[in-house]
């Protein structure tokens, strides 16, 4: 019998049942989603004018055709409610407009002050200049528009997956508050550090996101014989974008959130 799990998010559902395990299963979830979107990012080269020069025809605009695309695609999104959902952080905070439908209720599971934890803008630095040189191939082939609607599904999925962080700390304050809130009141970053770590978990994950990308990203053959692998992106650098990058950052919210917790 085949069993088809919901996609899972742990603020869309009215009946939020908040523990640690029901939030890795969000983050396995979203794995998939930034294993695909690397792979689909890895068809084209770097194409560095799309996020490097301004080369916009409109006199009064600066951006690069990337800004340009994500700050339209921002507005349109939140006008539809994008924004309103906790789980989402925009890149762009000057420009976004209130939904012009009704917001859907969700349900308060962080504390007020999470919505000003957002480090988009480090994120758009690191993944321009680190992390994109780091996964797919260098060159420049002119395909800007598909270009940058790649990098923007990775953008955001990857920035859902570290700014789940908030829910990740907030469950493991509400489990341990006696633990938490000596560090946060001394705002001893580095013992919230060594609280919220499990590295064991940390090992699991790119174990696993590794091996996503081995499934997700081989050439599927229906005639055997030649069972040479050919990998769609590297399963290694894949790993190694979680362990270099993305479980770092998540941590890094993770205590941002915390230092904000008592406030
Ligand atoms: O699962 C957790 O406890 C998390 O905080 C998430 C996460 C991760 O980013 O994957 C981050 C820190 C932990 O050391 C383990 C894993």
């Amino acid at each position: 019998m085949v069993r088809v799990v919901e996609s899972n998010s742990v603020s869309g559902s009215s009946d939020v049942q908040l523990s640690l395990d029901s939030i890795r299963e969000s983050l396995i979830r979203q794995e998939d989603t930034i294993v695909f979107s690397l792979i689909e990012r890895a068809k084209f080269p770097l194409n560095k004018p799309s996020f490097e020069e301004s080369r916009c025809l409109d006199s009064g605009n600066s951006s690069s055709l990337t800004e340009f695309f994500v700050r339209e695609m921002e507005t349109i999104q939140a006008k539809v409610g994008r924004y309103d959902n906790p789980e989402e952080n925009p890149f762009f905070l000057d420009n976004i407009p209130h939904s012009v439908f009704p917001s859907h209720k969700y349900p308060q599971v962080l504390h007020p002050k999470a919505s000003s934890v957002n480090i988009n803008k480090r994120l758009w630095d690191i993944y321009f200049k680190e992390l994109l040189p780091f996964f797919v191939k260098p060159g420049d082939h002119g395909n800007y528009a598909s270009t940058a609607a790649c990098d923007l599904a990775c953008l955001q999925a990857i920035s859902r997956r570290i700014h789940y962080g908030k829910f990740v700390a907030e469950v493991k304050f509400r489990d341990a508050p006696h633990d938490y809130e000596p560090a946060i009141r001394s705002k001893d970053t580095e013992a919230l550090m060594k609280l919220l770590t499990f590295e064991k978990v940390e090992e699991m994950v790119k174990k696993r996101v590794e091996k996503k990308a081995e499934t997700f990203g081989q050439e599927v053959k229906c005639v055997s014989g030649d069972e040479s692998e050919n990998y769609k992106v590297d399963p290694s650098l894949v790993s190694r974008i979680y362990g270099e990058w993305l479980i770092p950052l998540t941590k890094d919210v993770e205590v941002e959130y915390l230092l904000r917790r008592l406030d």
